[in-house]
């Protein structure tokens, strides 16, 4: 019961920004991907829903238990607040992706299990604040039921307690057997909360560390990119940083 990516590239008509990744996630599981900023990271995560860019060519496998993944296998909660619609409210949109997926549509619902109230389903996207248009954003790629979801970047903009509740979604979400993947640059939390972590590079895949690697220090992380990714972690300078992943 897997989601498996392999070899997986995209190039623009400019050159290649992934090449060769691949990686799995089983359902029941949290997988963090991180890398340095323009790794390709938001590419994966819309490679995976079926929805890159224009003019974005890809090579490479994405299978769901062993068979091509089919449209709307994978839902994409995007890091751009800017694909909602700006036309529409809330409400609507979370009701046009269940309708998609053939999903009887409860926006109230899926609004309330990110943390917002129902009432944010009357609203249009620029009534919302950044915190609140992210967790719509949530909202609208729970909506859809899919067994495999990808959050990109899902906690910037939150306070600690709205990220800390996005958070739990995710983990309840994995712990109902969905399989998810969280893109973020906060090691620190993905240490925490993935039983693995991908690391890109470059459009490469650097290492697949296992969570409990980022302790002592993370010595034992496999490449000095991801030693030098994780010391680099502003979470880690605070007293009590390390001890609390
Ligand atoms: N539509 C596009 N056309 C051409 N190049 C693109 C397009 N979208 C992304 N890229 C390029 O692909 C590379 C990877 O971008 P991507 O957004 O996936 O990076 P990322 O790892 O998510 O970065 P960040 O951590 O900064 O969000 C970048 O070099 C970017 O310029």
């Amino acid at each position: 019961m897997t989601l498996d990516v392999e070899d997986l590239s995209v190039s623009f008509p400019a050159g290649p920004v992934l090449e060769g990744v691949s990686l799995s996630l089983a359902r029941g599981e949290i997988v963090g991907l991180t890398g340095s900023s323009g790794a390709g990271k938001s590419l994966l995560a819309e490679a995976l829903a079926g929805a890159l860019p224009p003019g974005a060519v890809r090579t490479g496998r994405i299978a769901v238990d062993g068979e091509p993944a089919g449209p709307g296998a994978v839902a994409l909660a995007p890091q751009r607040l800017d694909a909602l619609d700006p036309l529409a409210p809330v409400g609507r949109q979370i009701g046009r992706f269940a309708r998609l997926c053939n999903r009887r549509a409860d926006p109230s619902g899926a609004l309330a299990s990110v943390g917002l109230p129902a009432g944010a389903a009357r609203l249009y996207p620029h009534e919302l604040s950044g915190g609140m248009a992210r967790r719509a954003l949530l909202a609208t790629a729970l909506a859809t039921g899919a067994d495999w979801i990808v959050a990109d970047e899902p906690t910037v903009g939150l306070d600690e307690e709205a990220g800390g509740r996005v958070l739990s979604v995710l983990a309840r979400l994995a712990a109902s057997g969905r399989g998810v993947i969280v893109i973020s640059h906060d090691l620190v939390g993905l240490a925490r909360i993935a039983s693995r972590v991908v690391i890109l590079r470059g459009g490469r895949h650097v290492e697949t560390a296992p969570a409990g690697a980022f302790a002592q220090g993370g010595t034992a992380l496999r490449e000095a990119f991801t030693r030098q990714l994780w010391q680099a972690q502003p979470a880690l300078a605070r007293p009590g940083g390390e001890a609390a992943c």
